[in-house]
């Protein structure tokens, strides 16, 4: 049978002793201290797991790279069956931490994060007697695209020792990853930000115990992806995603309510000059987003005839650093619209200016292709380079912040769910 381990990466014990809790009841077999958890809370939350499952396997996620020994018999100490190390420790270390390992009566898991050649890593480190070898994309390299999963296809035909993976899986993953030969799967946050952890962690069991022998290849496009994340969460989320880089100043929704999620087609033009802006409707799909710099605030550049013809050719929205006019007739349409100003002096078609180039509309940079997120917050825009990156951590602030209301759902406060005096910066 394969293995789940959860990863409580989380901060807080009392939370991560419930989490746990809840996954074991939904199948989870091993529970792991993560190394956050660990950070924040030392050998206690070793010690704390250890007593409230004295029947479950306690993985301490120590990601030892030096002091191997000490760090070993510390986790063994407060109760661990296996003590988790890096693989891109000097061979030094990894001797140490067996020695320590063999000692104490533990096991040795050796973490491939970061490892410039998994397999020659994997066979070395078989090679000294590690007892597990986990296959690991660590969360920020996930949140760039990578997947343990191609590493693991390699490791598991090249080295006889037992495999566990990590690293952002979901059902779909895990059951891959069983087909591929892991013995463990390690999740974290599909099951620890779950709205429902028991159910969650079922999936998961679900999945890997149906996994057969034979991986999945129908895989979502990251394009389908990108849109999937970018429709579910808020322009406010990208903004944490992105350090608050990549909001529009002075730019909102005229009608509340409607949401743009889109790749832009740049205009700039000129004073008023609506020639280039109507002329870029023809060129946009229905997952494009018109985006128009204009000079002057106080001439709109788009009306009502301008906003039917949108609607016809079925364009994700408008965003314009400028004015529009014809209210009366654009809100009869379902059209997102989002400007700097609304004035019913009308622009002349001139010509001027051009279309998908680099332009600055509402302060921010934005190039053709560029992803736009707009809804009644404001304006976010995402180049197109990080936007699987910057999905993947929205929907890690999403996750976290549906977690804090829920909590403040069950009649938390805020302050408590995020133990603000605790976190509070020391002088
Ligand atoms: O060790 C870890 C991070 O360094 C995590 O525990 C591991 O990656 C599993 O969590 P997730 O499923 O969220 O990736």
């Amino acid at each position: 049978m394969v293995l789940i381990q959860v990863a409580l990466d989380l901060v807080e014990l009392d939370r991560a002793l419930l989490i746990a809790q809840e996954a074991v009841l939904g199948g989870a077999d091993w529970i792991e201290a993560g190394t956050p958890l660990i950070k924040s809370e030392g050998m206690n939350a070793v010690r704390k797991l250890r007593e409230a499952f004295p029947g479950k396997t306690i993985l301490a996620d120590m990601k030892t790279m030096d002091a191997g020994a000490v760090e070993v018999e510390m986790a063994a100490k407060s109760g661990a069956d296996v003590v988790a190390i890096l693989g891109r420790a000097d061979d030094a270390v990894i001797s140490e931490s067996l020695e320590s390992a063999r000692k104490y009566g533990v096991r040795l898991m050796v973490d491939l994060i970061s490892v410039d050649d998994p397999v020659a890593r994997s066979q070395e480190l078989v090679a000294l007697g590690v007892d597990l070898i986990n296959v690991h994309v660590g969360i920020d390299q996930q949140m760039t695209g990578k997947s343990p999963l191609e590493t693991l296809a390699q490791i598991s035909k090249e080295i006889d020792a037992e495999i566990a993976v990590a690293g952002g899986l979901k059902p779909e993953t895990a059951r891959n990853a069983a087909a591929m030969g892991a013995g463990i799967v390690i999740v974290g946050s599909y099951i620890i930000h779950s709205d429902n952890v028991t159910q969650s962690a079922k999936e998961i069991r679900q999945a890997v115990d149906n996994a057969g022998s034979v991986p999945d290849s129908g895989k979502k496009s990251q394009e389908d992806e990108i849109f999937e994340i970018f429709w579910r969460v808020s322009s406010s989320n990208i903004s944490d995603a992105m350090h608050r880089k990549g909001a529009m100043c002075g730019i909102s929704t005229l009608f509340p309510g409607r949401k743009i999620v889109g790749r832009a087609v740049t205009v700039r033009t000129l004073g008023g000059d609506w020639a280039k802006p109507v002329e870029a409707i023809d060129l946009c799909g229905k997952t494009d987003v018109l985006v128009i710099f204009n000079s002057d605030r106080n001439i709109a550049m788009w009306g009502g005839l301008a906003t039917k013809t949108a609607v016809n050719r079925g364009i994700a929205g408008l965003v314009v650093d400028g004015a529009v006019r014809d209210m009366h007739e654009i809100k009869t349409f379902d059209l997102p619209v989002f400007a700097a100003n609304v004035v019913p002096n009308a622009g002349d078609p001139k010509g001027l200016g051009e279309i998908n180039c680099e332009i600055t509309c509402g302060g921010q940079i934005v190039n053709p292709r560029d992803f736009i997120v707009a809804d009644d917050s404001g304006v976010v825009v995402i180049p197109k380079e990080r936007a699987y990156e910057i999905a993947r951590r929205s929907e890690e602030v999403w996750k976290k912040e549906k977690r804090i209301s829920d909590e403040i759902d069950k009649g938390k406060s805020m302050s408590s769910v995020l133990e603000l005096l605790k976190w509070e910066k020391q002088k």
